[in-house]
């Protein structure tokens, strides 16, 4: 599914008005009934009372016939319409026409006071907001700055048709005021806003409906934006073949762990496991062994001479590291000795390598052989770990955080996994993937590394290297779900529970889409 900018949603609606021919009235009438069908069983008939808040382009055409609908099946509905009514234009102007010639009334804002909506909007169960969608323009002007001040202020749920109004559909502005939602319905395709943060703050609970457009006019815009879903992973998680041996699902290595951080190349290889890898090697500082090997049944050692307890060297020639099909190299490896090592393997190893944790510490030193690298490389940074990479302040990677990972996985050649809530992978030809998985209890120590191993497993089964990457993500953030939705809580969810939990979570997937199996 595409996630597009404000503007590539209005290529798409020019597309399939102008070029298709599905007329604009059409589109604004499935767009008020999608909205509809999608909050009926949030209210009750008996009791909802309900305003409707419109505003002065499309996005309050929306609103009108929303109005109409909720009307006809019998709900209580009090519709306001901000703008001055002769400034109602186009598309717009139909459906209040319409709406006017099926009985129906509305106040305008003109004639009234802002305390005179805020008192009757005090009375309501719910408030939909069609006053702005995506043709918002800079600040938010008046009379609806007031209005979104005071509505922000009610009890009541709130739902947005579109995107909550005022905020801008990319979420890369500025924001200053807009509607805090409970809940937003999202026309067709959903916005880039949707997932950058604070923007993401304002939306509540996000739903996307489809409105009627046509797959033909979204592949116009050629966005690069999608959304990665349970449907993408049950369609493109490996199957293994009844005639397949451990060789063919991978032999992985992973270079991980010092003195002080025995858990995660435990967590790691745990990981790998799991998620089908056929034969997994740890290659860890020679001191730890004893207490790794201890709690790993599966996996087979490589003993790395160590300095201050981390890695010093890997003590692997070529022959032995090209029996590897990939490589994964970071978890708890320390920052302390000067990471050679790192730069060995960027030369030496042509098959793909993850590098994750202190591993990208390292790498920071050797970006100039990254960028020359033949092998697939696949970098997985939270914010702050790709803030120190690419030497910019946290902030402004968040702020921008489509646009600074794309620029350096081009530029560079590399799969980048920005982590974080909706983890976004992009490819060295600057596609990205958005990742709609999982929850706050991912954010604690461990959990990374279990991703690591995950991504390795999948990358050796799955020929497409960024359904491998984003499959693993997905399949991570499912299992933190999953907890929480049966008796777990975000405070207890545990790096070790969200490999326990994996046989549970890929059966699910895999009944719910057995069609795709
Ligand atoms: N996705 C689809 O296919 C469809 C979407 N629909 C809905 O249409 C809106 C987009 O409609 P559009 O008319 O382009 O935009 P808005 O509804 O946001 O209104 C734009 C007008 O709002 C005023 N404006 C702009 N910026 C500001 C501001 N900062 N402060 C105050 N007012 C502002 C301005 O009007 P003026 O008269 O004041 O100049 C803009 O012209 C989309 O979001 C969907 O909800 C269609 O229904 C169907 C297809
Ligand atoms: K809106």
């Amino acid at each position: 599914m595409n996630v597009v900018t404000g503007e590539e949603m209005h290529q798409i609606d020019r597309y399939t008005i102008e070029e298709i021919g599905l007329k604009a009235e059409l589109l604004m009438e499935n767009a008020g009934l999608a909205f509809v069908s999608s909050i009926l069983h949030l209210m009750n008939k008996k009791t909802a009372k309900i305003a409707v808040l419109i505003g002065v382009g499309n996005n309050g055409g929306d609103g009108f016939v929303i109005s109409r609908s909720l009307l006809e099946k019998g709900y209580q509905v009090d519709v306001w319409l901000i703008p001055p009514v002769k400034k109602v234009k186009g598309t717009a102007r139909y459906h209040m026409e319409v709406f006017k010639k099926c009985g129906y009334e509305f106040t305008s804002y003109e004639a009234i006071t802002c305390e005179d909506l805020v008192r009757n909007l005090k009375g309501k169960t719910h408030v939909i907001d069609a006053m702005l969608g995506t043709g918002l323009v800079g600040p938010l002007r008046q009379p609806y700055k007031e209005i979104i001040e005071q509505v922000n202020q009610l009890e009541c749920q709130i739902i947005s048709v579109d995107l909550p109004s005022g905020l801008p559909a990319n979420g890369n502005s500025c924001i200053t005021d807009a509607i805090k939602a409970s809940r937003t319905i999202t026309l067709q395709c959903p916005k880039l806003g949707a997932y950058t943060f604070p923007s993401r703050e304002y939306y509540g609970d996000l739903t996307i409906v489809d409105i009627g457009i046509p797959k033909l006019a979204i592949k116009q815009i050629d966005s690069e934006r999608f959304l990665w879903t349970e449907e993408n992973v049950a369609c493109s998680l490996p199957v293994r073949k009844p005639s397949s041996h451990k060789g063919s699902h991978g032999k992985g290595l992973i270079i991980a762990g010092s003195r002080t951080m025995t858990g995660a190349p435990i967590l790691t290889a745990k990981a790998c496991h799991r998620l089908g890898a056929g034969l997994v090697t740890l290659a860890l500082p020679d001191t730890i062994i004893n207490t790794v090997a201890s709690q790993l049944i599966e996996s087979t050692f490589h003993l790395c001479p160590s300095v201050n307890g981390e890695i010093n060297s890997l003590n692997l020639d070529d022959e032995l590291m090209n029996r590897f099909d990939a490589i994964a190299v970071g978890p708890g490896l320390g920052r302390n000795n000067n990471g050679e090592f790192i730069e060995t393997l960027l030369h030496d190893f042509d098959k793909p390598i993850v590098i994750d944790a202190d591993g990208l510490f390292y790498l920071k030193d050797f970006l100039t052989i990254l960028a020359k690298r033949k092998g697939t490389t696949i970098l997985t940074p939270h914010l702050g770990e790709f803030a120190y990479l690419i030497n910019e302040p946290i902030a402004k990677v968040e702020k921008n955080r489509f646009q600074v990972s794309r620029d350096f996985a081009v530029k560079y050649g590399v799969y980048l996994v920005l982590k974080g809530p909706y983890t976004v992978v992009t490819t060295p030809g600057g596609q990205q993937f958005i990742n709609t998985s999982g929850n706050p209890s991912l954010a604690k120590g461990g959990s990374g590394d279990v991703l690591t191993g995950m991504v390795l497993a999948l990358l050796m089964q799955q020929k497409d290297l960024q359904s491998a990457i984003s499959n693993s993500i997905f399949l991570h953030g499912m299992a933190a779900d999953y907890l929480i939705s049966h008796e777990y809580s975000p405070l207890s969810v545990m790096a070790s529970d969200l490999i326990n939990i994996m046989p549970k979570v890929l059966n699910s997937i895999q009944n719910r889409y057995h069609k795709y199996r």
